[in-house]
């Protein structure tokens, strides 16, 4: 989906004097990302094309492989992101850390993304998908997690919306709520939401929100399903015999 449609609009020949493949790929994505830079937009072009092989600048030439990784709040997702990352050489982008970067930034959008997380409830897509575009664009790697990431069924279109393609894999920790209600409140990091309060209504919206998202990509066979009780050490082990068995 990615290749078709960034692939076809900078394929597209010949270019008419007005409107170069770049320009009308820039002029397309205008509509799709408003506040984009032509130069980011180029970048973007050559990296996720299957034709960028040749463009000679050292990035990687084809659409990256992603998996996105999903399970309540407290289910080990950060733990196990960077045990994966470590192993199996996955950029490791954490949609909460990238909304908490935002608002230590001070920027206008910083404030109001922490008045959500206060409450547990999920920043609007178009947002969190941006900052992941960027740092996907940003980390040129050719195998990324996106760990806490889509939510929602809004979240989920929006990416597809915006970055055009859908995660090759989802890894699903699944975890008894009391497991992840102990975790959080020893997590001790100084998180705002790692407050019983918070946490009770985190819980609902992973319920609620997050889990139909899991059954979308079941439906779709993409999901690899984890018991994340035990040890970490415990639980990568069934993580690493996923990732060994994959071609990426
Ligand atoms: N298998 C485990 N057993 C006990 N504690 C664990 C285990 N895995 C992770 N932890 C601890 O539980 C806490 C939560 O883990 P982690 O931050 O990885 O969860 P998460 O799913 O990323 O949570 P969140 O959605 O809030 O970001 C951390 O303090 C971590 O050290
Ligand atoms: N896709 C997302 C991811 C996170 N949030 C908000 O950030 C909070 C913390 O996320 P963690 O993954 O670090 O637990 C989460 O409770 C949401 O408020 C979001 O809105 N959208
Ligand atoms: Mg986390």
């Amino acid at each position: 989906m990615w290749r078709r449609r960034l692939g076809a609009l900078l394929l597209r020949s010949p270019p008419s004097s007005s409107s170069t493949a770049a320009s009308s790929l820039q002029h397309r994505r205008h509509h799709l990302l408003p506040t984009q830079e032509p130069l980011a937009l180029n970048r973007l072009a050559r990296l996720f094309t299957s034709q960028a092989g040749s463009d000679g600048d050292g990035g990687h030439s084809q659409k990256p492989f992603i998996a996105f990784v999903l399970g309540g709040p407290g289910s080990g997702k950060g733990t196990q992101c960077t045990k994966i990352a470590s192993d199996f050489g996955f950029a490791h982008l954490s949609a909460g850390d990238l909304l908490r970067h935002e608002i230590a930034s001070g920027s206008e959008k910083g404030e109001l993304i922490l008045d959500i997380i206060k409450q547990g409830r999920i920043v609007p897509s178009e947002i969190t998908v941006e900052l992941i575009r960027k740092a996907m664009e940003m980390s040129n790697a050719n195998k990324v997690l996106i760990d806490g990431f889509p939510r929602c069924e809004e979240n989920r279109v929006a990416f597809e919306r915006i970055v055009g393609t859908e995660p090759d894999i989802v890894i699903f920790f699944d975890c008894p709520e009391d497991e992840m209600v102990k975790r959080l409140l020893g997590r001790n990091q100084g998180r705002v939401d790692d407050n019983i309060e918070t946490i009770k209504k985190r819980l609902k919206v992973f319920e609620s929100l997050n889990i139909p998202v899991v059954d979308y990509y079941s439906s779709r066979g993409k999901v690899h399903k984890i018991n994340a009780t035990g040890t970490a050490d415990e639980i990568f082990e069934a993580v690493r015999r996923i990732f060994s068995s994959l071609r990426f």
